[in-house]
């Protein structure tokens, strides 16, 4: 059977949780793994040996935070993005004014790396107008900081000597930002597009009067089912479910009544049904019934049940209204045609032997 959309949507939500947390976790562990690296080599600043882990802590914090109120999850996603921008910023802007020699190359070019993750982060954890906003806050709290001091020479001299390295990357990243907020874009179309032709697939098989589903959507039902049966041998039964005398409502009391009364009876129905068991309007004031896995005595047994229910329902009119219902068993070599042919020929005999009745067709 197919999940409905609330089911989708939710079990979407949990996925995506899911990876959200993986990488917070990950960025933490990659976090920690560059520390013990600079530490171990000695290319660590006196700053980073703390800021480092503190961000890398943090991180890990609001990942498990998030995990514990789930509920919180997709307000606190802003959290571990702007403590891995601003350790970024921080450290980068540190790593160019207070370090030194290799040390403050090998920072500021490995502060320069890890840039355009701090982009992506806030692409992949937030909407789209919060990650182009926390991305041009990043970029701009680096490079603004970096061309006042390239203006003012109080940059370090391979900075400026070896090439346009400023322009360069600040167009770089720049273009990363672009991209990236290209990517977001394309993939929230084909998501729109996606719900909406989800949307337009349960409406074309749906019955706008009843909300039941309609003849598209049982045949398909029906199918289905057929393909099971034939494989696995298991029982089905159908039944045809027509309203006794419907012309009478109309004429008596008006279209409108009829309507209602088309309607409540739909849900009436519907109501002593299993979750397997289908029930959809075939046309009219006719239903189809689909009762998977089930012998056709049972299936008379449900067939009676519903047929009481619709003729004790106080309807606002004021009179009963009942039905007549037509059962057949699914026979060797049937196909759709044949089975709800047999359910027909059923019906009729409910019809004929005075309506407000159910008739199975032995064979
Ligand atoms: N109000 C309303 N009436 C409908 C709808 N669809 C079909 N009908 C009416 O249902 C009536 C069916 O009438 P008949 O086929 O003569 O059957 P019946 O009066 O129920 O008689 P039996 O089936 O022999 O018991 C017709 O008058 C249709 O116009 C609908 O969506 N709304």
């Amino acid at each position: 059977m197919i999940s409905d959309p609330i089911t989708l949507d939710h079990e979407h939500t949990r996925a995506e949780q899911r990876v959200m947390l993986a990488l917070l976790y990950f960025g933490a562990a990659a976090m920690m793994t560059v520390w013990a690296l600079e530490s171990y080599s000695g290319a660590i600043t006196p700053w980073d040996r703390w800021l480092l882990p503190i961000s890398a802590a943090a991180i890990l914090g609001s990942a498990l935070l998030m995990r514990r109120r789930p509920q919180w999850a997709k307000g606190l996603r802003v959290l571990p993005v702007a403590i891995f921008n601003l350790y970024l910023v921080v450290t980068l802007l540190s790593a160019v004014r207070f370090a030194s020699g290799p040390q403050q190359w090998y920072q500021t070019v490995t502060g320069m790396y890890w840039v355009p993750l701090a982009f992506g982060c806030a692409f992949v954890f937030l909407p789209l107008r919060q990650a182009l906003w926390v991305s041009g806050t990043t970029a701009a709290g680096i490079f603004g900081p970096l061309l006042v001091w390239s203006a003012r020479d109080a940059l370090p001299p391979w900075f400026d000597d070896s090439g346009p390295l400023l322009p360069v990357l600040g167009l770089a990243q720049a273009t990363f930002i672009v991209l990236l907020a290209a990517v977001v874009t394309l993939r929230n179309n084909h998501e729109q597009a996606h719900a909406h032709m989800q949307a337009m697939h349960a409406l074309a098989r749906t019955d706008m009067l009843t909300s039941l589903p309609n003849r598209r959507a049982m045949v398909e039902e029906l199918s289905r089912a057929l393909v099971t049966t034939r494989r696995d041998g298991r029982p089905l039964a159908v039944a045809l479910i027509d309203v006794d005398h419907f012309k009478r409502v109309n004429d008596v009391h008006g279209h409108a009544t009829g309507d209602a009364v088309l309607k409540a009876t739909g849900t009436q129905m519907a109501h002593q049904l299993r979750a397997s068991d289908r029930l959809g309007r075939w046309g009219g004031e006719e239903f189809l019934l689909c009762v998977p896995d089930t012998e056709v005595a049972s299936a008379a047994a449900l067939a009676e049940r519903i047929r009481h229910a619709v003729q004790t329902f106080p309807h606002a009119h004021g009179a009963p209204v009942t039905i007549s219902i037509g059962l057949a068993k699914v026979l060797p070599g049937d196909d759709i045609d044949a089975l709800v042919r047999r359910a027909d020929r059923a019906l009729y005999l409910a019809k004929s032997r005075g309506r407000n009745r159910v008739e199975v067709l032995a064979a």
